[in-house]
């Protein structure tokens, strides 16, 4: 495929600014599916492909906007999505122009989708609560902070690039291409190396950097900025999961590969690409951004995969609550769920909402079958538990024997408690339960009605229902696992009884 002309300007650009780069990277720029990096010929692990100088990535250092976004007293995300509208209003003036004409104007992440959109697609899934408040709070970081600046920036600021919807798209833009540089530079755009796919747990190649030998007093230090509301949103667990403590919209990048890791020796001004894998001629070169399951995906890159071993689905309290409140009354559930919390258990814990995590493989976490046990306790039980919970730590060792089986089976750490134990007749059935609730949440739609529609589907053209699809589907895979999870300790039973029976009859 002959080079395009914008990959064509790009590669004049980087030229005029010190980059070094393979002839082997074949940069392909598809009108589908944008632009992804090729191998020419046989790559080999260890080599450099790729060698970016600090000083040509669009930083709030680096940019011209410097002076107006610290005289504004912005850093972070906002400060580099104020770097790069600055940037993108000078046009053919800015130093930058030769990369930013490659980049899309936005990113087609559900940050940008109407909001209309955002309820019709994301529906029950995990997104759809936080692409809520991401909208809404990066319209207000948009009306406090981006704003005013406007009122003394230079007469020769055009506003039109500092509109609302060119915020979005700028934050669009870092959540999905911006890495960690260094102490100095904090994150930012670094050119070429944001050209790189994601594939899951498959990289071929891997983003380096040497700390920065500029000092400066009044720095900040992005890595430690303050955790904000935003940062929070993205912290439920289907987002960050582990690897995925990663932010959203932080431009953070602790657990992707987004964030360079060190090498020893080099120029400490350059950045440099390695491959870590020999990649065959003409197949494509992929980054990995981290280890992430499709809604974090979705959100943050707008896009899923099929088969993401990362997925992940919440149960939130509120849910199991509400579950309770069917068959208990408030103060029977208000009861058992403080004697849970006694037991030192908790939910996972992000914006004012707790949730349990259900496994890709439709496990459930084991405070859930924790606080189900002790829901569904026989009423004696429940006070001996109750009382050995009050009387424990102030008894004395030879009267231990006072404390009730039930104390003595969940005092442990919960990675300790019996997951088989737990998994009574009664907490599979609640568990069943739960699990048709929280895909209640879907809708209408049964998940066979989404893969009819899937299959319809085309993923260029109907990106947003294409990708909303596939993580409706495989957030509704993992709770249909997590019904088989339910089931299965009464059919391995069944069985056993049954294979009972056999012997006793053939005696
Ligand atoms: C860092 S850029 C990669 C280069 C990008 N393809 C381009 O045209 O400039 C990240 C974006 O590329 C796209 N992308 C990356 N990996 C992808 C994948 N495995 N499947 C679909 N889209 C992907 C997504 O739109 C994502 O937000």
């Amino acid at each position: 495929m002959a080079t395009s002309r914008r990959v064509r300007a790009f590669k004049r650009w980087m030229k005029s600014r010190g980059f070094e780069f393979s002839d082997a990277l074949n940069f392909v720029d598809s009108p589908e599916d944008g632009i992804s990096v090729r191998a020419l010929c046989q790559l080999k692990e260890g080599e450099v492909v790729a060698r970016i100088p600090k000083d040509a990535c669009l930083t709030i250092k680096t940019s011209g906007a410097r002076q107006m976004i610290e005289d504004a007293g912005l850093d972070g995300y906002l400060g580099l999505a104020v770097a790069l509208m600055y940037e993108r209003s000078l046009g053919e003036e800015s130093p930058w122009a030769g990369y930013l004409q490659i980049l899309p104007h936005q990113e087609c992440l559900p940050l940008v989708w109407t909001l209309n959109e955002v309820n019709e697609l994301l529906s029950g899934t995990e997104l759809q609560k936080i692409v809520q408040e991401d909208k809404a709070l990066i319209y207000e970081d948009w009306k406090e902070n981006i704003l005013p600046i406007l009122d003394f920036a230079p007469s020769n600021l055009n506003p039109n690039f500092f509109a609302v919807e060119e915020y979005f798209a700028a934050r669009s833009l870092i959540a999905s291409r911006s890495f960690q540089i260094d102490d100095y530079h904090g994150f930012g755009m670094v050119p070429l190396a944001d050209l790189f796919n994601h594939k899951t747990d498959a990289e071929d190649v891997h983003f380096t950097s040497l700390s920065s030998n500029y000092e400066s007093d009044n720095d900040v230090d992005e890595n430690n900025e303050c955790v904000t509301d935003e940062e929070e949103l993205a912290q439920k667990s289907s987002i960050d999961h582990e690897t995925e403590m990663d932010t959203a919209f932080s431009g953070k990048s602790s657990g992707r590969n987004l964030e360079p890791s060190s090498v020893e020796d080099g120029d400490p001004s350059m950045l440099e690409m390695i491959m870590i894998k020999d990649v065959s001629i003409g197949a494509e070169v992929f980054n990995t951004y981290g280890s992430m399951g499709n809604a974090a995906l979705l959100h943050r890159y707008g896009f899923t995969e099929q088969d993401n071993p990362y997925d992940i689905v919440n149960i939130d309290l509120e849910l199991v609550l509400q579950w309770c409140s069917s068959l208990f009354s408030g103060r029977y559930s208000r009861a058992r769920v403080s004697l849970w919390r006694r037991l030192d258990y908790s939910a996972c814990d992000s914006q004012n909402s707790e949730y349990f995590e259900i496994s890709s493989a439709g496990e459930p976490q084991i405070e859930l079958l924790i606080l189900l046990y002790i829901m569904l306790l026989p009423d004696d039980a429940y006070h001996k538990l109750d009382i050995s919970v009050s009387v424990a730590g102030k008894i004395h060792k030879s009267s231990e024997t006072a404390l009730s089986d039930d104390y003595y089976i969940l005092s442990k750490e919960p990675s300790n408690v019996s997951k088989e134990r737990m998994l009574t007749r009664k907490v599979c059935d609640a568990l069943l339960s739960v699990a048709d609730m929280r895909e209640s949440l879907y809708g209408l739609n049964s998940i066979e009605d989404d893969f009819k529609a899937l299959e319809r589907c085309d993923s260029v053209r109907e990106r947003k229902l294409f990708h909303s699809l596939m993580l409706r589907i495989s957030e509704r895979n993992i709770l249909k696992k997590l019904r088989n999870y339910a089931a299965q300790p009464f059919e391995t039973a069944k069985r056993n009884s049954a294979r009972k029976k056999l012997k006793s009859s053939t005696k």
